[in-house]
């Protein structure tokens, strides 16, 4: 069976850990430097549910309140991931914003997303708490999940579990909700 293209914006405030994870994803490894990214892309073939998915990541700069979302953020992208980071409520404040300029400029009410709470390692810092993570996600109908790019805790996750959310909008639901990946 050909492998089949998807997509996927990595969206969220400045230093989140949208790169980490992207390249934890992909390389398996962590970089503790921080280089502020203009725009990035992966790709990564993953198989889920007996499929191949090419998974073409796209690690956009980041947001904050006040920015202009390039429509080249949502062009041909089947799956958004945003993120933030659990120690920071301005991050959680600009995934609001970056979900309702999402809407705006796809003209959808409902799009394949996970929500992301990163840097759970930094549990002593935290700001968010899990249940408002939760929360947030749940009103959006999108996915949510807690990760440490740094542990590669539930990184692997995060995309598996898109690529289902995005078969699911392609009208292709799964029969059950176990999500393998490997
Ligand atoms: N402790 C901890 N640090 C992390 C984690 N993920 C990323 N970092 C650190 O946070 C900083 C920013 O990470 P990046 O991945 O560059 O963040 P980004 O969101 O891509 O940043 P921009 O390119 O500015 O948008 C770096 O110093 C990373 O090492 C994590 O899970 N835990």
């Amino acid at each position: 069976m050909p492998s089949k293209l998807r997509k996927v914006a990595v969206l969220g405030f400045r230093s989140v850990g949208k790169s980490s994870l992207s390249i934890q994803f992909v390389d398996n490894q962590f970089v503790d430097s921080y280089d502020p990214t203009i725009e990035n892309t992966f790709s990564k073939v993953v198989k889920v549910r007996g499929q191949d998915y090419e998974i073409k990541i796209v690690d956009t700069a980041g947001q904050d309140e006040y920015s202009i979302m390039p429509s080249q953020y949502t062009m041909d992208v089947h799956g958004y991931v945003l993120v933030y980071s659990i120690n920071s409520q301005k991050s959680f404040e600009v995934v609001r914003s970056i979900h309702d300029r999402l809407l705006d400029l796809t003209g959808e009410v409902n799009l394949p997303m996970v929500v992301v709470g990163n840097k759970t390692d930094l549990h002593r810092e935290r700001e968010i708490t899990y249940e408002e993570g939760k929360r947030l996600a749940d009103q959006w109908g999108a996915l949510f999940l807690e990760t440490s790019a740094k542990r590669n805790e539930s990184v692997a996750d995060v995309f598996s579990q898109l690529v289902v959310e995005m078969e699911r909008a392609d009208g292709n639901a799964p029969k059950d909700s176990n999500c393998a990946i490997q």
